[in-house]
């Protein structure tokens, strides 16, 4: 097993005398490490699997872990490893403790488009900035464990204050409700083990062994849920690479690598150099555009992959034709190597990036994947539809029942699901039980509690006919007794309702399908969506491909071929980070980008692009002029793409160096 390794990944993984940080650079082998060293722990050191829990940064990148160490030892010995999120682990703890906590165990958790309703109601706005500004700002107090009370405390402003007031009755109404959002996932067991020491020693002696992946992008309660769980014995190993920290906004804090030195004196550190990822042009260029950032940590990287081809910059005029010209590219160049879709990617700054890629590929019959975008099953309209059918399913699913009691309207105010809320916690049953309840009816006037009524009594009968009767046609009749279409015109925005219809309508089909070719019933498939929702989309890995991706979710992922879009100013560096400053974290997202190609990297940008429905001039991205020339060729429209004889290095050299004095002009 350890043939599999180099010198110094071979010292990080046999290293059990205490904390251990792997501090290196992209595709240098740092999440080999610790898939090793699970197995390591295991086979070697005689640990017992279910002591061992391995912190990755999403539920996707848990499940390769799995698979990859799944394929290291057999099936019994890996019983009761824990490889998760954060969240995920979180929310484990929560399951157990949440008595602890004065919640139900089955308490249930709010995404964040469900926490934006609360927030929306509370202030009494549709504002969507406002909206999303106050979430992150209570996320931050979150974050850095400050509770309603302390921020209530130090308000110093009107400004503060208010907001401060907001986070108190969001607060309590998730109480009220008995539910978590994703931040308290973290939060509250850190509260926890700081309040119960006796609960957090349970958990020590459950956890023996922590590896954390990504660790430059954990925040400040995370950090100290490591700490907590570490405790004086210290066995844990991190790895990560400040030059990828990308998710401040989030509330990362780099500053936590330096911490982990301070708070533990003996802290074993590691640095990896070989990267076995890219080819050696990729690497020069991703060591020049992160060479402009200030050094936190040095650090260097070599590849003995060969040089490869130079990086293709793509020039176009529109993004029409900047879409048109990466496709060009990507499928002369699968028609050249035979080789697969699935070889492919396409990275941008934000997810509306991808919607003309996608139609011209949609236009071109290109297999296509999107990842860390809203996939279908987020859409709200789908939500909303799923929610009844959750609830249906499982009549204890509280948020289901918030959502679909509140969706459409139907005369449930707020103030009676408080009521219902805190009944359902002091009884500790879920709120449609508690909708039947003596003590409950008596707490509520008869028009308050008659929809309620109606509501709990149509779930009821959609319960009874859903496992017997086929599944579409129920669908159907489900959608037409609540009225959704008319409901969705009634509520058309941001998008358009028929755009909104048309996802409901492809829900049904495909829920119709199932329903005929499996003979399955309405539970049978809700259930399965269910499982699909929390597996984060469909199983992408085996079919055939291109991946379409935000630079954001790409992190720690590899692709042989990989092309960067819209690689203009305002879009990466983001107009936002350029206003507020933050063009550094850019910088690292760009890096981010670079390091995720094996053997080919194109990037591209375009003259001119819509905004709002107008057309504006854009310029492109500074980051362009850090990459060195000899390492790049400059291709497009405004080049002039034509066949050009071969040239010299000096030549070529000289050439690019004009260009890239044109892309800073
Ligand atoms: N010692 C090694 N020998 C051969 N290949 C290796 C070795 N170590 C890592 N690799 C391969 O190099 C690639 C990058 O490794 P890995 O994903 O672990 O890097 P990383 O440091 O986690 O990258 P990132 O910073 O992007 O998360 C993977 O394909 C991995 O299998
Ligand atoms: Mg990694």
């Amino acid at each position: 097993m350890l043939h599999l390794l180099n010198t110094p990944q071979r010292e990080a993984v046999v290293y059990l005398g205490g904390p251990c940080l792997v501090l290196a650079g992209a595709g240098s082998g740092k999440t080999r490490v610790i898939t090793q060293k699970i197995a390591y722990l295991i086979e070697k050191a005689g640990m017992n699997a279910k002591n061992i829990a391995a912190i990755t940064f999403t539920n996707k990148a848990a499940r390769e872990m799995q698979e990859r160490v799944g394929a290291l030892l057999p099936k019994e010995m890996l019983k009761g490893l824990t490889v998760s999120t954060f969240h995920s682990l979180g929310l484990k703890m929560l399951r157990e403790e949440a008595r602890h906590l004065g919640y139900k165990p089955q308490f249930s958790i709010l995404d964040s488009a469900d926490a934006a309703k609360i927030i929306s109601e509370q202030l009494v706005t549709t504002d969507k900035q406002l909206i999303r500004s106050s979430m992150s700002q209570i996320s931050m107090l979150k974050n850095d464990r400050i509770s309603p009370d302390k921020a209530l405390a130090m308000a110093q402003s009107e400004g503060e204050l208010q907001l401060a007031k907001l986070y108190r009755s969001y607060q309590d109404t998730l109480f009220a409700y008995q539910a978590l959002d994703f931040d308290d996932l973290i939060r509250l067991p850190v509260d926890l083990f700081e309040a119960h020491p006796e609960v957090l020693e349970k958990w020590q002696n459950r956890l023996r062994y922590l590896l954390v992946d990504e660790y430059q992008d954990t925040n400040t309660t995370q950090y100290q849920l490591v700490k907590l769980l570490a405790g004086v014995t210290g066995l844990f190993t991190a790895v990560g690479d400040d030059d990828q920290s990308i998710y401040a906004w989030r509330g990362a804090n780099v500053d936590n690598l330096r911490l982990l030195q301070e708070d533990f004196p003996k802290l074993q550190v590691i640095k990896l150099e070989q990267n076995y990822r890219s080819m050696a042009r990729i690497l020069r260029c991703a060591n020049a555009v992160i060479g402009n950032n200030p050094k936190l940590f040095e650090k260097k990287l070599w590849s003995d992959l060969g040089v490869g081809d130079p990086i293709m910059v793509i020039e176009s005029k529109t993004e029409e034709e900047e879409a048109a010209m990466v496709l060009d590219h990507l499928e002369s160049s699968r028609f050249l190597s035979n080789g697969k879709y699935s070889n492919y990617a396409i990275l941008y700054r934000g997810n509306h990036q991808a919607r003309i890629i996608e139609k011209q590929m949609w236009g071109r019959r290109i297999p296509y994947v999107i990842s860390g975008g809203q996939s279908f099953y987020d859409k709200a309209e789908i939500k909303d539809v799923l929610a009844y059918l959750r609830l249906i399913a499982n009549e204890d699913d509280d948020p289901a029942f918030i959502r679909s009691v509140t969706t459409p309207k139907r005369g449930v105010g707020n103030v009676t699901l408080e009521k219902l809320g805190s009944y359902a916690a002091t009884r500790n049953v879920s709120f449609f039980a508690a909708v039947y309840e003596e003590g409950f009816i008596h707490q509520v006037q008869a028009a308050q509690y008659e929809p309620l009524r109606l509501f709990c009594d149509f779930i009821n009968r959609m319960q009874d006919r859903a496992a017997k009767e086929p599944a579409g046609p129920l669908l159907n009749e489900l959608l037409l007794a609540i009225d959704f279409e008319t409901w969705l015109y009634e509520n058309d925005e941001p998008r358009p309702a028929e755009a909104k219809w048309k996802n409901v309508q492809d829900l049904v089909a495909w829920i119709t399908k199932k329903g005929e070719e499996d003979d399955k019933s309405l539970i049978d498939i809700v259930q399965t969506i269910a499982l699909i929702t929390m597996l984060e989309g469909r199983d992408e890995e085996d079919v055939d491909a291109v991946k379409l991706s935000t630079l954001h979710a790409s992190k720690g992922l590899e692709y042989p071929h990989v092309f960067l879009i819209g690689c203009e100013e305002n879009i990466l560096p983001h107009q936002n980070s350029i206003e507020s400053n933050m063009v550094e974290e850019e910088r690292r997202l760009m890096y981010v980008g670079i390091t995720r190609a094996q053997r080919t990297l194109t990037i591209s940008y375009c003259g001119k692009r819509r905004r709002a429905g107008e057309w504006q001039i854009t310029e492109p991205s500074r980051f362009l002029k850090e990459l060195p020339p000899e390492d790049v060729i400059i291709s497009g429209r405004l080049a002039g793409d034509k066949p050009k004889p071969a040239m010299s290095k000096e030549e070529r050299k000289a050439k690019n160096a004009e260009l890239m004095a044109r892309i800073g002009k």
